[in-house]
């Protein structure tokens, strides 16, 4: 009995077809896997990539040039990067958005990956290069998944500011195996979790291994704390006034007197919250020109909610890696 096939509904980073010839024979030279997330991953520089994400990195790579003003969010997936898209967004753009009136604010009918798109992913999804880079005012905002050693050669060169945010392992395997179920066609079931788990452990996952991509900005943000602000989504749940006033003071931007005796801090929050983005009408009924729901950006926003899915021996096996991994680090989950 044949399959179904593979859903058309699947996000254009995701999907195998148009690739340029040229991408063709760069992935034809790289080692290759059977995907959990992607039909297939390829290994470049250390790093796992779907088919047609790998265009996107080669072209990001190619043609992207970071300006000094630039600011560039660079997250491991499932990690928070929509809240901290929300967050960063409000955060810098809150002389043109938040005065006079907090209710025309562009987060209340836009959803955060269009405010501050993905650079690897808009670079040949969305707008050809010269125009994503001129049609944004300084400072410009750009995510990425990108690990440290593929980023472009013009952000190491300039002097951008990276603000780098990652989560516990657990919790960020559990919410991209989710994600993977969405967009599994009907019928088929459930990713097999021990299947995603041991590629997972292994690296094979969407820009894994994910312990080495944490370790490249951790390493990076201890050499130079003033280009690389480093945060767990766990800090952030926390205690989210203290480290978004850091945040500021990190980009240049601190709150001053006025702005705290009028609650600002207390008001981006708010609206960054999950409560908040998750009941807007964009984010219930949206998708993104690449084909998401926006809804998929959101389901449980908490932290340690692994503990639902995953039993005490998958927990283990990961705290086990994680520890080996950062062994020496100085970095914790
Ligand atoms: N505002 C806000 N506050 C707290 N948490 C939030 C928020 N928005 C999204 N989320 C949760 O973040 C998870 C999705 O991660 P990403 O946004 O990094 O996804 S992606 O990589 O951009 O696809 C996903 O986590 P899980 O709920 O654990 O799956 C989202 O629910």
């Amino acid at each position: 009995m044949a399959l179904p096939q593979p859903p058309t509904a699947l996000p254009q980073y995701l999907q195998e077809s148009e690739l340029s010839q040229e991408t063709r024979d760069m992935i034809s030279t790289l080692p290759r896997e059977k995907g959990w997330v992607a039909n297939h991953l390829h290994q470049y520089q250390g790093f796992w990539h779907s088919s047609r994400q790998m265009q996107g990195v080669l072209a990001c790579q190619k043609h992207f040039q970071a300006q000094d003003s630039d600011i560039l969010l660079v997250t491991t997936p499932k990690s928070g990067t929509t809240w901290l898209k929300a967050i960063l967004f409000s955060l810098v753009k809150r002389g043109e958005h938040y005065h006079p009136d907090p209710q025309h604010h562009p987060l209340l009918t836009k959803n955060p990956h269009v405010l501050v798109p993905f650079l690897e992913l808009n670079l040949y999804l969305e707008k050809p290069v010269p125009d994503l880079m001129t049609s944004y005012a300084p400072p410009r905002l750009f995510s990425t998944h990108l690990p440290l050693v593929s980023l472009p050669e013009s952000v190491k060169d300039s002097a951008c500011k990276v603000v780098y945010l990652c989560r516990n392992p657990k919790d960020t395997f559990v919410s991209l195996w989710h994600f993977t179920n969405r967009l599994r066609p009907e019928g088929r079931g459930t990713n097999p979790l021990e299947e995603a788990l041991e590629k997972f452990c292994r690296g094979v996952s969407l820009y894994g291994p994910f312990w080495d991509h944490v370790l490249g900005y951790w390493n990076e943000s201890l050499k130079r704390p003033e280009r690389v602000f480093f945060i767990k989504y766990e800090e952030m749940k926390e205690r989210p006034g203290f480290h978004l006033r850091r945040l500021a003071e990190f980009l240049g931007c601190p709150f001053f007197p006025e702005e705290e005796a009028q609650g600002v801090v207390d008001n981006i929050l708010r609206l960054c919250s999950f409560e908040t983005l998750s009941n807007l009408d964009v984010n219930k009924n949206g998708k993104l020109s690449s084909g998401e729901e926006h809804s998929a950006f959101f389901r449980r926003g908490e932290a340690g909610e692994w503990r639902n899915l995953l039993t005490a021996k998958m927990a283990e096996q990961l705290d086990r890696i994680t520890e080996e991994k950062l062994q020496g680090s100085g970095l914790k989950f």
